[in-house]
């Protein structure tokens, strides 16, 4: 029997004995058929029924997939079915066979049922390797018919024997009786089935947006999509990214880092690499308005890269969606999967972009309530000084120098560097140049550079994003990002470790950051000043500080007299802490005594202003209302200073450096703290720090006996 002359039943002219059973055969069938809810039990049905009148050895029912042009088995007669451990047999029943070969053609051509000898047809070219694979297990003869779904082919019932012959006349003129019903029950099926799957995806979907009105952060986020894809079975996450807020960049936001086992290292690679809304295949994705589906072989084909990574998972296809929040893309989603419902598919990305937005709107609002919280604070502990700084007092002609510098650069957004000795008012000349400046209206900002433990300041001056260390549990705005439009005051710049010098000159020089820990870059705009009472060049000579960090600072240099050097300042100095402290402490004290003046004029004010100020502020304190005439200049220093064994040929360093230790001998070597040398000389504890560090003074300086 040759294939190009398929056995179509010529129906003959049946006896009325033969019409009779017939008739009762497909009431019975038409009967049991009908009845069938469950898909698995139709062919069961079926081929029992059957068998009563017939001999054949097994059946399967294929489906046509019209647009892609093939048919897939959809109903298997699997107990009777001798094939079914042939190693072949996993692959026949999700194979895909084409549907424009001769051999499917003849039979959907055909009016009725048609048998072919197996092999006639097996060997022929496009004839579908079931037929070989069937025949290799004893299979002889295939009986095919189409069903129909109204006037069109839905499908195939493939009935099977080991006797050729068994497809009488009889055999093919009941099953042409029978494909009516049993098209309608297929067809049934296909429909219930989809009832089923769209009411097992509502509820799913239902699921799904109970959990993700939950969501709260990203790690809940997270938890919900894998709760989620482990029951759509066998669909995977590869990744969320989304667009960065320039608008242009594309960040990881979550991925399933296990996903790709042995690859990871490029995983990480690719996942890690910043990628613009250009990039063809994520503007192909945030173009299309359904997503697309990427077959994972064509991809590999094509000679796309990612689609390597893919195919270890074994997924046949990556399904790309746009995330969308009404009209605006935020992102793309990337699921692996064999098989996807769009439908499916549509609902959890609209879920996961609401989540999504939720989360960064969350965030924004988190960061934006820190940021406040941190600028209330800031603000509270500033009030304290800023408003005492108000003025600064002294009419001298170094002041004078000082007063013109300040006006010159002001207005400008140049980096100042102020320098001076401790104490000598570097703080409140940065204030009064920010004060003077068009960012006034926003707070100066400070950082003291040497009260910052060496492994936060980076975390200080540049911010942090939550997890970045152990402890960071929250995103931290850092100092630079909060003096945006301000300025940033970094007193005691010679302070700063090499490490943080070398951070702290990209971002001068970049004016863009990036938190500890962040992958997003902040473009700041901060007007700079920085002080130090150091010697920078020397720093730099010793290697201790950037030469290049030393000029991007050094722009205009600021440099205040130390208070020995303007002594015409002093009174008006001290006069102007009478009123201010005898005001605060609500006493009755206008002046000083002539007396106590000529006594302020003899100190060498190693201590600067802020000694002098902390002088006045004990005195007053320890004085009765009237004329303060006791001041209490410590008498140990007056002794050195009147002492011939410091020649006035000494340098200003060496002065500073015996003063420090005499000092520190009396206070037992205690360097901060109560009856510490820092209370004593009235400096903070940081400062005598690194005085000492700076002067080179060892404890076998002050431990010494003499
Ligand atoms: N010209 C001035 N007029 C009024 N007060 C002053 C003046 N100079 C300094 N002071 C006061 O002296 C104290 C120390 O000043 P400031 O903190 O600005 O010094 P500094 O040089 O920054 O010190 P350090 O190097 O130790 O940080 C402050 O209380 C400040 O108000």
């Amino acid at each position: 029997m040759k294939r190009d002359k398929p056995q179509v039943p010529q129906l003959p002219v049946l006896s009325q004995a033969v019409l009779e059973q017939e008739r009762k055969m497909l009431l019975d069938l038409g009967n049991d058929i009908t009845r069938v809810r469950d898909k698995n039990d139709l062919l069961f049905l079926f081929s029992r029924r059957l068998k009563r009148y017939f001999y054949f050895t097994h059946t399967i029912i294929t489906l046509i997939d019209e647009k892609a042009g093939t048919y897939t088995p959809f109903l298997l007669d699997n107990e009777s079915s001798p094939i079914r451990k042939h190693p072949m047999y996993p692959e026949l029943i999700q194979a895909h066979f084409r549907l424009n070969e001769p051999f499917i053609q003849a039979i959907l051509q055909a009016e009725g049922p048609v048998s072919f000898l197996l092999e006639d047809i097996m060997d022929q070219p496009g004839s579908p390797v079931f037929l070989k694979v069937n025949y290799e297990k004893g299979v002889r003869e295939i009986l095919m018919t189409k069903i129909m779904m109204g006037d069109k082919p839905m499908g195939f019932i493939h009935m099977y024997t080991d006797k050729p012959g068994s497809f009488t006349h009889e055999f093919k003129s009941v099953i042409n009786g029978i494909v009516p019903q049993l098209s309608g029950a297929v067809s049934n099926i296909i429909k219930n089935e989809e009832i089923h799957k769209t009411e097992r995806e509502k509820s799913f979907l239902l699921d799904f947006s109970n959990e993700i009105a939950l969501v709260r952060s990203q790690t809940d986020l997270q938890a919900a999509i894998f709760k989620v894809l482990d029951k759509t079975m066998g669909t995977k996450l590869a990744m969320i990214r989304l667009i960065d807020d320039d608008n242009i960049h594309l960040s990881t936001f979550m991925c399933d880092p296990t996903l790709f086992g042995g690859t990871k290292a490029t995983f990480d690679q690719m996942s890690n690499r910043k990628i613009t809304i250009e990039e063809p295949y994520t503007s192909k994705v945030l173009a299309s308005r359904e997503g697309l589906i990427f077959n994972v072989a064509e991809e590999i084909n094509s000679g796309n890269d990612y689609a390597k990574l893919w195919a270890t998972t074994g997924l046949k296809n990556m399904y790309s969606f746009p995330l969308r929040v009404g009209d605006r893309n935020i992102g793309t989603i990337w699921l692996l999967a064999n098989k996807l419902s769009k439908l499916l598919l549509k609902g959890i990305c609209a879920q996961i972009s609401i989540a999504i937005a939720n989360i960064q709107a969350n965030e924004k609002l988190l960061a934006y309530k820190k940021q406040l919280e941190d600028e209330n604070d800031y603000l509270k502990e500033q009030i304290r000084t800023f408003y005492n700084f108000s003025e600064i007092v002294g009419n001298g002609a170094a002041m004078q120098e000082v007063y013109r510098l300040v006006s010159l650069v002001a207005t400008s957004g140049t980096t100042v560097l102020v320098l001076g000795e401790t104490g000598t008012g570097k703080e409140l000349i940065a204030r009064a140049i920010h004060n003077a400046s068009t960012r006034r209206d926003k707070l100066m900002v400070k950082v003291n550079c040497a009260a910052l433990p060496a492994n936060l300041i980076e975390s200080e001056l540049f911010g942090h994003e939550r997890g970045a260390f152990t402890g960071a549990t929250d995103r931290h705005i850092g100092k630079f990002e909060l003096a945006n439009h301000s300025t940033l005051f970094l007193d005691e710049i010679g302070e700063l470790p090499l490490e943080a010098q070398a951070k702290l000159l990209r971002v001068i020089q970049e004016r863009e950051l990036e938190r500890v820990g962040g992958k997003q870059t902040i473009k700041v705009d901060v007007r700079l000043i920085a002080a130090t009472n150091r010697h920078l060049e020397e720093a730099v000579r010793k290697g201790q500080f950037r030469e290049d960090l030393y000029y991007r600072l050094n722009v205009f240099p600021v440099t205040l007299p130390p208070l020995r050097d303007r002594p015409e300042d002093i009174a008006p100095l001290a006069n102007f802490f009478v009123q201010k402290y005898a005001r605060n402490a609500g006493r009755k004290i206008s002046q000083i005594a002539p007396g106590a003046i000529q006594q302020l004029n003899s100190y060498s004010w190693p201590g600067n202003v802020r000694e002098l100020e902390h002088l006045i502020e004990r005195s007053v304190l320890l004085s009765p209302d009237g004329i303060l005439k006791d001041i209490d200049i410590p008498r140990k220093s007056m002794a050195v200073q009147q002492n011939p064994a410091y020649p006035t040929n000494r340098s200003l360093e060496e002065m500073e450096r015996s003063y420090i230790i005499e000092v520190l001998k009396r206070c037992g070597g205690k360097i901060s703290g109560v009856g510490g040398a820092a209370e004593v000389l009235q400096v903070p504890g940081n400062t005598l720090h690194s005085k000492i560090k700076k002067l080179g003074i060892t404890k076998a300086d002050y431990f010494a006996r003499n």
